[in-house]
């Protein structure tokens, strides 16, 4: 079929091919896939009442809405899916949890996350050391980045596993690669010292990862501990202690004395119990998440894995994120070899080609050729990826997309002292807008902006403020790197103004439409490589070229969003034709046109906002 046009500009159509498109991508990608001119595109979904610049990504439904008009089936891939559909190549899926009758119940796996200083590591380290395993295998624990304890509890001894990569670095870098590990977060709060900032970081992570949180309260051994005070402000971030009737479990303890920690692992169980259905499938083909990865001197890359499905053994064909080989040896935190691994067991894999990252999903399949393959076309995409154009994160000047998708704007502020981040944060809230978008602060807190923002912006994307306090050097770069928005404040008001004209900016636009002239077809014309023309008569207003056009037959609207294409008196192009002459009308490539149809002319006006 002959190129039609749009707009007045020819368009390709795909007669219902199919286009691949990654998320995320811009009219000028789509442009180069079907062979058009990224202006004809902006144009054609202007035509369709939407307003992008032809670099901006477009979101899902604006492209498929693109797609129907000119014909091509455009189908979105995130690149999880592009992961999905190589593993479904080689018949493997990630995260299939089987049949229901192979499951059998799982330890609990624990983040402990809190401000520093407030005895995370210490506490980690009275957890380890009050339990019979650890005393037991003698030797000095070896950091792996995770480890498990049984519990010696009088009526429940029961393995709970602990990553010990303290902080929500670790978690919130997972988060963000979309590994979900966690299975409940304890939050550490000294006694003597209170809510600090990154224990509202904190807590806020884990909300935000729907991850039950245990509250323990640390140090209570020291003089000026007030746990009390912990429990009575941590209610204003919506944990409210059991006793006063909420639902967040408060475990008083002290690192030091060990006092509690049994009472603290009590706690966990419960919260394991009574929220959680932990049961994992030990039958299937294993898969799980990387923890830590790290090149040994002697034994080569290492890499410590959480399995989560399946049963891991030695001699295993293994593809961890790039990364892949046969598991030469399984080791626990102790150092020991491990003939398996059930579900929630860390263990040390040693014999992978290559360092995983964390958060990468690992997979054991049958033969070490799949393995491979696998491992390389990731190597392969990582590259495309790096090459393309810095990743398309939202920035406030194009925001529009992720806009429409959740039309939700998630900030985070942070600021030299809780009053002014109070202030703005309250200010901010108070913009309205438009119904349909909202704010919303996921996090704030006092102090630079840290490298934990910015993956907590990563994983939701966010806009991240600054006021009267900078990135740190490590932030930057991450920022940078991934393209993070991080605005720069020592005003209130300009942010608020910056904000609110941005949220305005990305409210689309309303248009009202302007009648211009309508016109009666008296006859109608086959022009040679025109089409057909209406002769017609103009009975109100003006029939202008370009226009916008309906026709309406027999009072029905036959076709809308058509154009006057070419508009003749006589023998001569003319730009407009006024009431009571007569012309001829072309609408391009539509050609259904009878006598006594009427051509309706009209425009799409800005309305103006109030
Ligand atoms: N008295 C007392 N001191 C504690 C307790 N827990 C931790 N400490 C001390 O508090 C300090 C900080 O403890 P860490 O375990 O290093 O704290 P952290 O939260 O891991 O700190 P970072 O890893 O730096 O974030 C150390 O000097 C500990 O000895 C406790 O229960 N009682």
């Amino acid at each position: 079929m002959a190129a039609p046009s749009m707009g007045g500009v020819s368009l390709p159509r795909g007669n219902g091919q199919t286009v691949r498109l990654p998320r995320g991508a811009s009219l000028t990608d789509l442009a180069e896939k079907i062979g058009a001119q990224p202006a004809a595109l902006v144009t054609a979904l202007f035509h369709l009442g939407e307003m992008v610049t032809a670099t901006q990504s477009v979101n899902d439904e604006t492209l498929q809405l693109l797609g129907a008009e000119i014909d091509w089936d455009i189908q979105v891939v995130s690149p999880e899916d592009e992961d999905r559909e190589l593993l479904e190549t080689f018949d493997l899926t990630f995260g299939d949890e089987g049949d229901e009758e192979d499951w059998e119940a799982r330890p609990p796996v624990v983040t402990v996350m809190g401000h520093v200083d407030h005895g995370k590591t210490k506490l980690l380290d009275a957890v380890r050391n009050s339990n019979v395993v650890a005393r037991e295998a003698g030797g000095i624990t070896q950091h792996i980045g995770a480890y498990q304890i049984v519990t010696e509890l009088e009526d429940d001894e029961r393995p709970i596993t602990f990553i010990d990569t303290p902080g929500h670095e670790s978690f919130t870098a997972m988060r963000a690669r979309g590994a979900k590990v966690t299975d409940i977060v304890v939050l550490v709060v000294a006694a003597d010292d209170g809510v600090m900032p990154q224990t509202v970081e904190a807590l806020n992570h884990a909300q935000a990862a729907e991850v039950p949180i245990v509250v323990a309260v640390n140090k209570i051994d020291k003089e000026g501990a007030n746990p009390a005070k912990i429990r009575q402000q941590l209610t204003e971030y919506g944990l409210v202690a059991e006793e006063y009737g909420g639902d967040t479990m408060f475990v008083d303890v002290s690192a030091t004395t060990r006092q509690g920690i049994e009472e603290l692992e009590t706690a966990i169980l419960l919260t394991a119990d009574a929220s959680l259905d932990l049961r994992a499938n030990t039958q299937m083909d294993p898969q799980g998440v990387v923890i830590e990865g790290k090149l040994d001197k002697g034994r080569g890359p290492v890499a410590t894995v959480l399995v989560q499905r399946g049963t891991l053994r030695q001699g295993d064909s293994i593809v961890a994120g790039d990364a892949y080989g046969r598991v030469r040896s399984l080791l626990d935190e102790h150092g020991n070899k491990l003939k398996e691994a059930l579900p929630a067991r860390p263990v040390q894999v040693v014999g992978l080609t290559s360092v995983p990252r964390a958060g990468d999903t690992f997979l054991v399949v049958e033969e070490d050729r799949v393995a491979r393959q696998i491992a390389d076309r990731r190597q392969a995409r990582i590259r495309n990826a790096q090459n393309a154009s810095m990743r398309k994160r939202i920035s406030l000047e194009d925001l529009d997309a992720a806009l429409k998708e959740n039309r939700q704007l998630n900030l985070i502020i942070k600021g030299d002292n809780s009053g002014t981040v109070e202030a703005l944060e309250e200010a901010l809230m108070k913009i309205e807008v438009s119904d349909d978008i909202s704010l919303r602060v996921i996090h704030r807190g006092v102090g630079g902006i840290t490298k934990s923002d910015i993956d907590l912006a990563l994983a939701d994307d966010v806009i991240v403020l600054g006021f009267n306090v900078r990135a740190e050097g490590q932030a930057t770069e991450l920022a940078n790197r991934e393209g993070v928005d991080v605005r720069y404040y020592s005003v209130i008001y300009q942010a608020i103004e910056e904000i609110e004209a941005a949220l305005k900016g990305m409210l689309k636009p309303e248009y009202e439409e302007v009648a211009l002239g309508s016109a009666e077809v008296r006859e109608v014309f086959r022009v040679p490589r025109i089409g057909n023309v209406a002769g017609s008569i103009v009975r109100s207003g003006t029939i202008t070229r370009n226009s916008k056009a309906r026709l309406v037959r027999d009072g029905v609207v036959v076709a809308d969003n058509l154009t006057v294409e070419s508009l003749r008196r006589f023998k001569d192009d003319v730009t407009e034709v006024r009431e009571g002459y007569e012309c001829g009308i072309g609408l391009g490539s539509f050609n259904d046109i009878k006598t006594e149809d009427v051509i309706e002319t009209f425009e799409m006006r800005e309305k103006p906002r109030a």
